[in-house]
């Protein structure tokens, strides 16, 4: 099958302007050019006005409830992750021969492309809860162990009997996934298709088995979209939406979109450094060792890159040392600066050389691993940054400390709004509908609950909604299941301080 970039480059989103629903409207040659370029224009807009992508100023990237704003927030993080992004796709444009791009018919898509990966770069942590990873674990063993105990044992009526699927699908709470929620269900930013794609970075729905499970039950199973199922990236209530994206962009079951492998890309070559820089900054690392332990870590991986130069981390970092050297007293900031010049010159290269080099993969979107990683050099300098920080940032006793009051915080805030997962429908109805004489306690509750969030659950009970879902379980079951998500949207979406606060007022510790 030929490669012809207009079938992911597309100006098609689910409503039209004038509110109709749209059906993954005909691609007609015509409309192509300026008509689509104004349409990422405006994904622009409704991107960097929304408060989601505000809220990722307090949320944490490395460092939970971080004062210091020098230390990266999940914001600036993607701020960098933006620019890289932005790098990669100028240096594809730039490694394509004419030929090539007008083949590819990219010739006129330069500008729209760039746009639609700058912006995923933006949004790529739009759904990460508070806390980072042990904010999303704190969320999944809560609700794996919680779900089965409010249904069997606390529920006034146990007439729900959760669907295995459906309890897959409220245990596998991920960042990914509720950044396809949230843009989509909760935020309503009607995005171009092509722009969601490129955020779908993992392409298994909740409540599917990942490839690992699948070959503990048959050992003999293979997938060759493994990678891309590793995690889940949608889950079982954004299912319609989805299969209209995967169908408007023509990308097959289990694959993704070009645009991902970028903005994946952009995001690995970015935190690698700036973790560490980061730890530098709150005297975790010291950046006198950091040389001698970029190198001993770089020549340890070194033995099995096979196709990686044995030197290459030691060149960066005798330039960065020099550069510091040179600068005496700003000598952390200068060391940082060259080694960030010395790796992007050498990465988003390599990110948009192996973008070319594999494009009819990554054209389908079945491209089954990361751009950079591939046992090369430059595959061994990200990994080298990702080992640093794991080794010496990470365990830091600060950051283990303040992770574990994240946990608390996310476990505590469940807990205190369990109460309101254990009303029977009507009375949560009744709620809803502002009726007099539900229970004082769940009401106050249900009060805290934002509009947005309620107005959700509300379009998700309609008929319409409840008939597009990919299974046919009875409503009480989907008011129940929707019911979840609620308090999910709730606690995921809240920045790390107004978690602590919320902790801290409803537990009257202030
Ligand atoms: N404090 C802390 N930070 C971590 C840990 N593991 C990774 N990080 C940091 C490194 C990066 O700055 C950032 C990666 O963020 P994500 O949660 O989005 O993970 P990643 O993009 O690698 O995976 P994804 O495919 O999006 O789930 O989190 C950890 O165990 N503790
Ligand atoms: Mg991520």
């Amino acid at each position: 099958m030929s490669i012809n970039f207009n079938s992911k480059v597309r100006y098609n989103r689910l409503y039209r302007s004038n509110g109709d629903i749209n059906e993954a409207r005909p691609f007609h040659p015509s409309q192509k050019g300026s008509a689509e370029l104004t349409s990422f224009e405006s994904d622009r807009g409704r991107i960097i006005n929304s408060a989601a992508i505000r809220r990722l100023q307090q949320k944490t990237q490395v460092f939970p409830l971080e004062r210091n704003s020098a230390v990266r927030s999940r914001l600036t993080h993607s701020m960098e992750v933006q620019q890289v992004g932005r790098y990669i796709v100028q240096e594809v444009f730039k490694q394509l021969n004419k030929e090539k791009k007008e083949e590819y018919r990219l010739d006129i898509l330069e500008r729209q492309f760039e746009s639609i990966v700058e912006m995923a770069c933006l949004m790529h942590d739009i759904g990460n809860p508070p806390f980072g990873h042990f904010g999303e674990q704190a969320i999944n063993d809560w609700f794996g162990k919680q779900l089965y105990k409010l249904i069997k044992t606390d529920l006034p009526d146990p007439r729900i009997d959760l669907p295995e699927p459906l309890y897959r699908d409220l245990s596998n709470f991920e960042g990914n996934a509720q950044g396809i929620r949230l843009v989509h269900t909760l935020l309503g930013l009607n995005l171009t298709y092509s722009q969601v794609s490129a955020i779908l970075k993992y392409t298994r729905r909740g409540d599917q088995l990942s490839p690992k499970e699948l070959k503990k039950i048959d050992p003999t199973s293979t997938d060759d979209l493994s990678y891309l199922k590793k995690k889940v990236g949608y889950y079982v209530c954004e299912d319609d939406f989805v299969s209209k994206l995967r169908c408007c962009l023509s990308i097959e079951e289990g694959c993704r979109s070009p645009f991902s492998y970028i903005m994946e890309a952009a995001d690995d070559i970015s935190y690698g450094i700036a973790d560490i820089e980061d730890a530098v900054e709150k005297n975790i690392i010291n950046r006198t060792h950091l040389g001698q332990i970029l190198i001993k870590e770089y020549a340890d991986l070194f033995a099995e890159y096979e196709s990686a130069t044995a030197n290459e981390m030691a060149d960066i970092v005798k330039l960065a040392s020099e550069s510091a050297e040179r600068a005496k007293n700003c000598a952390t900031s200068h060391f940082f600066i060259t080694l960030r010049v010395e790796i992007n010159r050498r990465l988003p290269k390599y990110a948009a050389s192996q973008f070319i080099e594999n494009i009819e993969a990554i054209y389908h979107g079945r491209f089954n691993r990361a751009l950079i990683e591939d046992k090369s050099t430059q595959h061994a300098l990200v990994q080298t940054l990702k080992n640093i920080a794991v080794k010496y940032a990470f365990c830091a006793p600060e950051v283990e400390a303040r992770e574990l009051q994240g946990y608390r915080i996310i476990t505590g805030l469940l807990d205190i709004y369990k109460p309101i997962l254990r009303l029977e429908r009507n009375t949560f109805e009744q709620m809803i509908e502002g009726k007099r004489g539900t229970p004082l306690y769940e009401t106050r509750l249900f009060k805290k609950l934002p509009n947005k969030h309620l107005r959700a659950y509300i379009n998700a009970m309609e008929t319409d909604a409840i008939n597009a879902l990919p299974y046919k379980y009875n409503v009480d079951i989907w008011e129940f299941y929707f019911r979840v998500r609620l308090i999910q949207d709730y606690i995921s979406g809240m920045t790390d301080q107004f978690a602590f606060d919320e902790y801290r007022a409803l537990m009257v510790i202030d």
